[in-house]
């Protein structure tokens, strides 16, 4: 039945839907305007959204490991921008380690094999990769695949080697192809992250390792300002109802809210499959921009073994047939990170991920501890203490693990995807116009509607963003 907004009484001025980083520093930048009347409404029973973690390993072995996001990627270099996350990481003592990923060991079919010269090849093909994209932003040239962009740029990997080494410097990023991903905003998502030339952060990227989880520089940051009565826990939203008087939000045990303004902070995997219903309908040029963004998946599998029998560097990268078969491997059982864990992992991304995500876990276990008998032929690969691997793409409270830009996503659906409509507001990791995708991305997206809503409800201009009603072609198609 309709709730009649008008007749009741409102449980704040500002829900803000979802507890990741988004909503806790959207919730924060409100505060520090004033605006205090606000409810952090979140599905799960603690804040930090894809900031998760797992006990994992044996009995009396087991070590956090993180699920969802792992690094700071980039940190600060000079008195330049400073990544936002990494000052929270040190305001709340978060334990991070320096993660090398140039410290590598090379493996294919045939087991050790050292190609890190092919590899060292394929960071400066990427390098030219960005090159070329900012060339093309200064001309105005149209978006290209990434893939375009490395022919272009003289990169064409023939062999398993040279596209393993591909693969770990562009999928293991953005967890898509570059056939699948845009070649201009994959560049710069890079550059102003990483390239203190262009107002990056810088080329360092910290792991953590805190056993209390990397959650903790978010939930300690929370606990800085956020009362009890500001969050409300298990509480999944169904359906939100807006109008010109307010929002009206139903939860999934039947409870409603009611404010005058909402921010969704939800992943666009949930949007992009109706796991939450708008109503009325969200209008069409919402409805583009959200489908036409793409959220994508990024699968850690951990292994817990009984000793240590792999390799000595941080990482280990394994060239397969078929590209993307469990290639990038991590060891947590190092002298840098949590020596004596037994703990590795591997990641995959992409097509891949869905396709593991179906299968039993039985399966992908067993597929993976062939690839680590390929790697290492002369062991006999020892039964593991443990194994475990996230389904993101499954989960209907992410529906994948962060945001790619596709080359058909244009600058007009990036706008419309981060505009409001009404008193709805929208916000999140893949509203960043920069940092799509990272932590840094969802801080500076909800620092930005907290302020931005809090002058709204102050008075100021409650439209922020130009919408863009039918994105157009300059030159049309003549057929
Ligand atoms: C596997 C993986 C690895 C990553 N690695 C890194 C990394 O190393 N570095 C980095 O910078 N970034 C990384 N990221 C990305 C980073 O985690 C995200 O960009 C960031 O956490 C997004 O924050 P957010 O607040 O925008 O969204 P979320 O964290 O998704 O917050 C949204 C919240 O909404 C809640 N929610 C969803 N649906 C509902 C509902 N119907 N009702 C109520 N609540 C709901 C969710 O539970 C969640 O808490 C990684 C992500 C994943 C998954």
């Amino acid at each position: 039945t309709p709730v009649d907004l008008a007749s009741h009484p409102k449980n704040a001025t500002v829900l803000i839907l979802g507890g990741g980083v988004t909503g806790v520093i959207a919730a924060r930048s409100l505060a520090q305007k004033g605006i205090t009347s606000f409810i952090i409404v979140e599905a799960r029973s603690e804040l930090g959204g894809r900031a998760q973690d797992a006990k994992f390993g044996a009995k009396g072995k087991e070590v956090t490991v993180e699920l969802g996001c792992n690094w700071v990627q980039g940190t600060q270099t000079g008195d330049g921008l400073a990544n936002p996350i990494w000052g929270l990481v040190k305001k709340h003592n978060v334990k991070v380690q320096n993660n090398d990923w140039d410290n590598i060991t090379t493996y294919d079919m045939t087991g050790a094999n050292d190609y890190t010269d092919l590899f060292f090849e394929s960071e400066d093909a990427y390098t030219t990769l960005t090159v070329g994209a900012g060339t093309r932003v200064d001309k105005k040239l149209v978006d290209a695949t990434g893939r375009v962009g490395y022919a272009l740029t003289g990169w064409k990997p023939q062999t398993p080697q040279a596209r393993a080494s591909e693969y770990y410097q562009f999928d293991w990023e953005y967890a898509q192809t570059p056939e699948q991903s845009s070649w201009i905003a994959s560049s710069w998502g890079n550059n102003f992250t990483y390239d203190p030339d262009v107002g990056g952060f810088g080329g360092d990227n910290l792991m953590a390792i805190d056993q209390r989880g990397f959650k903790t520089f978010i939930q300690a940051e929370a606990a800085t300002f956020l009362k009890p009565n500001q969050v409300m826990f298990n509480s999944t939203v169904t359906n939100i109802t807006y109008s010109n008087s307010g929002v009206n939000v139903t939860l999934k045990d039947g409870r409603f809210l009611l404010a005058d303004y909402a921010i969704t902070t939800f992943s666009v995997g949930v949007l992009q499959n109706d796991d939450v219903g708008f109503s009325p309908p969200l209008p069409d040029w919402k409805q583009e921009a959200i489908q036409s963004i793409v959220m994508a998946t990024y699968t850690k599998i951990f292994f817990q073994f009984d000793h240590d029998f792999w390799f000595d560097t941080q990482m280990g990268l394994y060239a397969d047939e078929e590209r993307g078969r469990y290639p990038v491997w991590q060891t947590l059982d190092h002298v840098d990170f949590l020596p004596g864990s037994g703990v590795v992992f591997v990641t995959t991304t992409g097509d891949y991920s869905i396709r593991i995500e179906s299968l039993p876990d039985s399966q992908v276990k067993a597929e993976v501890l062939g690839v680590l008998q390929t790697m290492f032929p002369h062991v006999k690969i020892p039964e593991p203490l443990d194994f475990m691997f996230p389904r993101w793409n499954a989960n209907p409270l992410f529906r994948g693990s962060y945001s790619n830009w596709p080359p058909s996503f244009f600058s007009q659906h990036h706008q419309n995807l981060r505009a409001n409509v009404g008193r709805l507001w929208f916000s999140g990791e893949a509203m960043s116009l920069k940092y799509f995708g990272f932590l840094h991305g969802a801080y500076f997206e909800g620092e930005r509607a907290g302020f931005l809503l809090a002058e709204c409800i102050k008075g100021g201009s409650c439209v922020e963003d130009q919408v863009t009603q039918d994105v157009t072609n300059c030159a049309p198609y003549k057929i």
